[in-house]
């Protein structure tokens, strides 16, 4: 009984299974012989294809994956472009065409802004005196149209406005050809309304686009197409319909410059407290040079446009570095940017909510999220130009950070205040000690950001060589 248990134990089923059937004849041996050796030599081939891409995969430099975080605005794409002018500067260039388009439509933005400006000071005067607002209801606040004091519009300026109203429709259109049509892009893309009372408490929608190049190529196929796909450094960009929103933005130039530098205007938008200078893709000061007929923009043009991403893409760079890259472990880091200029600014999409603050709530989930526990933060204090200037122009910055108190209004003081702020929300809400690194930046200054990032590459490279303990 014991040796029939062994015998059966003995028997694998696999074994089993794989034996040829007890009584094959010799026709069908052959068969199945030929069938077994073809199935061996597709299973060495893929075999084989295995082992090749593992190799190649040891050879390739691994990769350091880096991830852009940070509020609206906060200069994520201005900082991938510049990665892309590092890495890949032909391709960063090659689409300075493309970049136009955006150009043109952040300057009808501007204008536009002004020209909404005007309407509300011209409906602010038409309006009833104060007293009629304060007799109606008690529990009514006076309307802050009356409590602002609006200049009044000369003629002339009025004229002007009127002159520069076909801008609008060429905002449509660009509008359009960001998003044509039938695209997914469409939706995220809607019209701005043509007019914007700040009344209505409904900020503009801006145009936007999804991450990734969909929107790249679709301008692409709309320009001449007998100068090929591939745009070159130099080249200017012609457009297939002759209705050119550069023609237009052209032929309007000198009404927008003066527009731009009327004083009235400017006292205007003071009473509404709109900067325009301070305001992302802002080219009013240059309006001679970027409307004219052969502009191309230069790489600072490009990484100061302004177009709002949606959703999250991916972008890969060959790094340039030494032999010994291929051996770390990969690494994760997190670039969080924190636009330290917005400390006077409400978020667009909750007036409630002031930026910085906003910025500070991210960071704050961020760092203490277990998940990214073992991620290196990277720090940018971003747009440190801005900050200094409006520090500078007598903004009180404790006016707006309470705690601040009576510290000297200078830019290095409330940008060291603000490091220390950011630095100790990581180091107490970090589920573990990390690498923490924090830079003051303007990303949209290429040398300064140039630096900082190389910067970061190697202090990235050295972590993962010291987690592979090879130093
Ligand atoms: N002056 C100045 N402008 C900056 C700086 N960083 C970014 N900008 C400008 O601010 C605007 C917004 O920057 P983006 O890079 O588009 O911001 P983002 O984080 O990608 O924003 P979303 O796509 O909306 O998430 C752009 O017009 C930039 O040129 C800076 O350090 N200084
Ligand atoms: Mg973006």
């Amino acid at each position: 009984m014991t040796a029939i248990t062994r015998r059966d134990a003995d028997i694998d089923p696999l074994t089993a299974a794989m034996a040829p059937p007890p009584n094959e004849s010799e026709e069908d041996r052959q068969a199945r012989l030929a069938a077994e050796h073809a199935a061996k030599v597709r299973s060495d081939a893929i075999d084989e294809e295995l082992n090749r891409q593992r190799q190649a995969e040891k050879r390739a430099p691994k990769q350091v994956k880096v991830l852009l975080l940070g509020q609206s605005e906060s200069g994520k794409s201005t900082t991938l472009k510049n990665f892309q002018l590092m890495h890949s500067p032909k391709a960063f260039r090659a689409e300075r065409a493309l970049w136009k388009a955006v150009i043109q439509l952040n300057i009808v933005r501007s204008i536009r802004l002004i020209l909404d400006s005007m309407t509300e000071a011209q409906e602010a005067h038409s309006s009833p005196a104060p007293s009629t607002y304060s007799t109606s209801s008690s529990s009514r606040p006076a309307s802050p149209l009356v409590e602002k004091e609006y200049p009044r519009l000369s003629p002339d300026l009025l004229k002007l406005k009127m002159r520069l109203s076909p801008l609008l429709s060429v905002e449509e259109a660009l509008t359009r050809t960001l998003a044509p049509s039938g695209s997914s892009e469409l939706e995220a893309t809607r019209l701005i309304p043509l007019r914007y009372s700040s009344r209505s408490n409904t900020p503009p929608k801006e145009p936007s686009v999804y991450a990734g190049a969909l929107w790249k190529g679709a301008l692409g196929r709309l320009m001449s197409s007998d100068k090929g796909s591939d745009v070159d450094d130099r080249e200017e960009v012609v457009w297939d319909d002759p209705k050119d929103p550069g023609l237009v933005l052209h032929a309007c130039a000198a009404d927008m410059t003066q527009l731009w530098n009327d004083p009235t205007v400017r006292k205007l938008l003071e009473v509404q407290r709109l900067r325009l200078e301070e305001m992302a893709g802002f080219f009013l000061d240059s309006l001679d040079r970027v409307t004219a007929p052969k502009y191309v923009p230069s790489d600072d043009d490009i990484l100061r446009a302004r177009l709002k991403t949606l959703g999250v893409s991916e972008h890969r760079f060959k790094l340039k570095t030494a032999a010994w890259v291929p051996y770390f472990d990969d690494v994760e880091a997190i670039i969080f940017l924190a636009p330290i200029s917005c400390f006077d600014q409400v978020l667009q999409e909750d007036p409630s909510v002031n930026r910085l603050e906003d910025s500070i709530l991210l960071w704050k989930a961020i760092v203490s999220n277990p998940l990214l526990k073992h991620t290196s933060m990277i720090l940018f204090l971003n747009k440190c130009d801005i900050m200094r200037a409006k520090l500078a122009s007598g903004i009180q910055f404790s006016k707006y950070v309470i705690s601040y108190g009576d510290r000297p209004n200078n830019f290095e003081t409330a940008s060291n205040y603000l490091r220390k702020k950011f630095s100790g929300i990581q180091k107490q809400c970090s589920p573990k000690p990390r690498s923490y690194y924090c830079h003051f930046t303007s990303v949209i200054d290429t040398s300064s950001t140039l630096h900082i990032l190389q910067n970061v590459q190697d202090v990235l490279l050295r972590s993962n060589l010291e987690q592979s303990s090879l130093v």
